[in-house]
């Protein structure tokens, strides 16, 4: 895997506050990475130091190994963004609006207008006015235009924000396939969990300024040798009691058809001895998936138990 974009220790103080806190991590090409964080987390201010818009107090970003400190023009000429919303003439058509911002960026052909058009799907309305467009044809006009000069890196500040779940389901659709179908590495900010779940290959959380966790999001779900199951059972408070008795450090609760607990796979079958032996009938057990959720909810508490001490 080739990387493309890395942040090395970067820290942003405003005023006295240190906004973001050495931060470092790298992102490959063909990789679609979730920067994700509760409101004010600092993800906007972090891609705003990605892309060159604000300075940084210290560390460095390299992209394409090239320093956005030292050689900004090389290395933000790797990058297409949509950090604010993306200016757009709204009595001019998407078209003229793309011709428009081609003649600023130099060599960019006609050619590659109606390809990039057509790889967002605007083809059929490109000849419209903007301002008939809705929420989500804008937004892939806005991709559509930092997409125009072939950048390596894609830079999405909470693309979907606002957009209704077909809006959604359009540009998660289009970044997996700019990841894999041109090799480019997208940066996407969300605080949507679900949605950084099916867009991304690894997140990296962010709380408070501080990278908590970087992980794959396959491996990040399901991280640990606890699994939660569902047992069905009957009766399930006698099994519950008898749980409690048998494995004193188990976590288990009521559920809508019977119990949960919390397990490693290799204890089931002592489990269901148990049970069977003492009378009660099983239904099912079934593993409960663990949702990008959930272990959100584990890493930051974890974190903050950590920093309390
Ligand atoms: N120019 C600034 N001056 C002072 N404080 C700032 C400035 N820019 C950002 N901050 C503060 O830095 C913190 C991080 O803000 P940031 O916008 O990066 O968060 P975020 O994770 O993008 O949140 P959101 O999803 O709400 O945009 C916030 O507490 C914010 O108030």
């Amino acid at each position: 895997m080739e990387t493309i974009v890395e942040l090395k220790e970067v820290t942003k103080v405003i005023k006295g506050r240190t906004i973001i806190d050495q931060i470092s991590f790298r992102v490959n090409k063909g990789e679609v990475f979730g920067f994700l964080g509760p409101n004010g987390a600092g993800k906007t201010t972090t891609i705003r130091m990605i892309v060159g818009l604000m300075g940084i107090t210290s560390g460095d970003i390299t992209i394409g190994g090239y320093s956005i400190k030292s050689q900004f023009e090389e290395a933000v000429g790797h990058i297409g963004a949509i950090v604010e919303n993306p200016e757009m003439y709204k009595f001019l058509t998407g078209y003229q609006n793309l011709v428009h911002y081609a003649r600023m960026s130099k060599g960019i052909s006609k050619d590659k207008i109606a390809e990039t058009v057509k790889l967002v799907g605007l083809s059929d309305r490109i000849h419209d006015k903007v301002k008939t467009y809705s929420l989500g044809m804008r937004q892939r006009l806005g991709l559509a235009q930092c997409l125009l000069h072939d950048p390596d890196v894609l830079i999405l500040d909470e693309p979907t924000n606002g957009l209704d779940p077909a809006g959604i389901r359009e540009i998660r659709d289009y970044v997996r396939l700019l990841a894999r179908e041109k090799n480019m590495a997208v940066i996407v900010s969300s605080h949507l969990l679900s949605e950084m779940e099916m867009m991304c290959d690894r997140i990296g959380i962010i709380q408070d300024g501080r990278l908590v966790d970087v992980q794959r999001v396959n491996e990040f779900v399901h991280e640990g040798t606890e699994v939660t199951y569902e047992l069905e059972v009957v009766p399930a408070e006698k099994a519950l009691n008898l749980l409690a008795v048998n494995y004193p450090n188990l976590n288990a609760n009521h559920s809508r058809n019977g119990l949960t607990i919390e397990l490693s796979k290799e204890e089931i079958p002592n489990l269901v001895k148990l049970l069977v032996a003492e009378d009660i009938s099983i239904f099912g057990i079934k593993e409960v998936a663990k949702t990008l959720e959930d272990r959100f909810l584990e890493v930051t508490s974890e974190k903050e138990a950590a920093l309390r001490g």
